[in-house]
């Protein structure tokens, strides 16, 4: 009996203080639409326990307060007190500065994150539920891709795609045809800017092409064409296309991280340009030298603004850290409103490609 009184008197004291919270957080907001309050008073509320991730039922926090009333001191004190930062309202501040404030704070946790998960514990570590990628579908595993048939057809524009079926419904395009005509962009762009005004382009520069898909970024005349390719239904496409017996093409059947320390890569004494969709640091190995060009597909968080803007600048940083430096061009790669998605799941929606091209730093 004493028992059952206990836990009751235990759940009351957990709703007042769910109660307490509720109402501090609301308070805190109140304040800080309401302007009147220095900031000195904001950070003894917070201080004294109001909750900076609080969110009403609205879905209103106080960063998206201070975003609104434009505080740069107040989003910068709510960042350094522990809010989350949150893509949508980095979106909807027209105040550069705030948008900075929290778009810096977006990449500083995509790097912890990164951090977090080299460090991440045993696989059997209950921990590793918390850090682990969720997606274990064939559009977020490459082992569930490297498993799953692929099927090369065309779209209703007659322009060669090839997809994966990620779900029942679901479709995901590994390559789009358009993307080979937009503008000349993404793609074609970025391998015309990687060759462009390199110093010997007309020697044959050695080219390594990590992922085939639909080959769209071949670079038009390479004296060595190096392509590292895993699927078996690409690997067949291509073989039907005839790639395998290209003079001056040598293809390497599996992943990248296969052969990053391959006497068939490392034989070729390093590359003039290097092309990638899948990001990895281990390329700053393989370039020849401070000449040598290095390219990836620049399409992470592409569906929304701040998020590919937080992604771009992670790529820089993380290609800094090994002695990489990118220097990025905007394309604009809109194209009326045609529909070029059709049923497939749509991956970038912005209208400004980052193009980006690396250079090895000199010391
Ligand atoms: C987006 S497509 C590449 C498109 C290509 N840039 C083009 O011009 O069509 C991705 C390709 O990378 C391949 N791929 C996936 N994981 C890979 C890995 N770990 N190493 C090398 N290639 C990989 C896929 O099988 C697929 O053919």
């Amino acid at each position: 009996m004493a028992e059952h009184s206990d836990q009751n008197s235990t759940h009351e004291d957990v709703d007042m203080d769910v109660d307490a919270i509720v109402a501090q957080g609301q308070e805190l907001i109140d304040a800080i639409l309401r302007r009147r309050l220095p900031v000195s008073e904001i950070k003894s509320m917070i201080e004294v326990g109001a909750p900076v991730w609080f969110q009403d039922d609205d879905g209103n926090s106080p960063l998206h307060a201070a975003a609104y009333v434009e505080s740069e001191e107040l989003v910068r004190l709510l960042i350094d007190e522990g809010a989350i930062w949150n893509a949508d309202v980095a979106l909807s501040l027209n105040n550069e500065k705030c948008y900075t404030i929290v778009r810096d704070a977006g990449i500083r946790s995509e790097l912890l994150l990164t951090l977090l998960q080299k460090r991440a514990p045993a696989a059997n570590s209950p921990l590793n539920i918390i850090l682990k990628a969720t997606d274990s579908t064939p559009a977020g595993s490459t082992d569930a891709f490297l498993s799953t048939r692929l099927e090369y057809t065309k779209d209703e524009h007659g322009q060669e795609i090839c997809l994966v079926k990620v779900a029942d419904q679901d479709e995901v395009g590994v390559m789009m045809g358009w993307e080979r005509g937009i503008s000349q962009c993404q793609v074609q762009e970025t391998v015309r800017r990687l060759c462009a005004d390199h110093e010997n382009p007309n020697d044959g520069l050695k080219v390594l092409n990590v992922g085939f898909g639909l080959g769209i970024s071949l670079s038009p005349k390479p004296s060595l064409h190096v392509i590292i390719e895993p699927h078996p239904d690409v690997l067949a496409h291509m073989r039907e296309q005839g790639w395998h017996e290209k003079p001056g093409v040598k293809i390497l059947e599996g992943k990248w991280q296969d052969f990053v320390e391959s006497e068939e890569l490392l034989a070729v004494g390093g590359f003039d340009v290097i092309y990638t969709d899948t990001f990895s640091e281990d390329y700053a190995d393989l370039l020849a030298g401070p000449e040598s060009r290095f390219s990836f597909f620049n399409g992470l968080g592409a569906t929304n603004a701040t998020f590919y803007d937080v992604y771009t600048h992670v790529s820089e940083l993380h290609l800094a850290d090994v002695g990489i430096d990118v220097e990025w061009s905007d394309v604009d790669v809109f194209e009326g409103d045609t529909d070029r998605w059709g049923k497939t799941r749509e991956y970038f929606a912005m209208r400004t490609y980052r193009l980006p091209v690396g250079r090895m730093r000199t010391l």
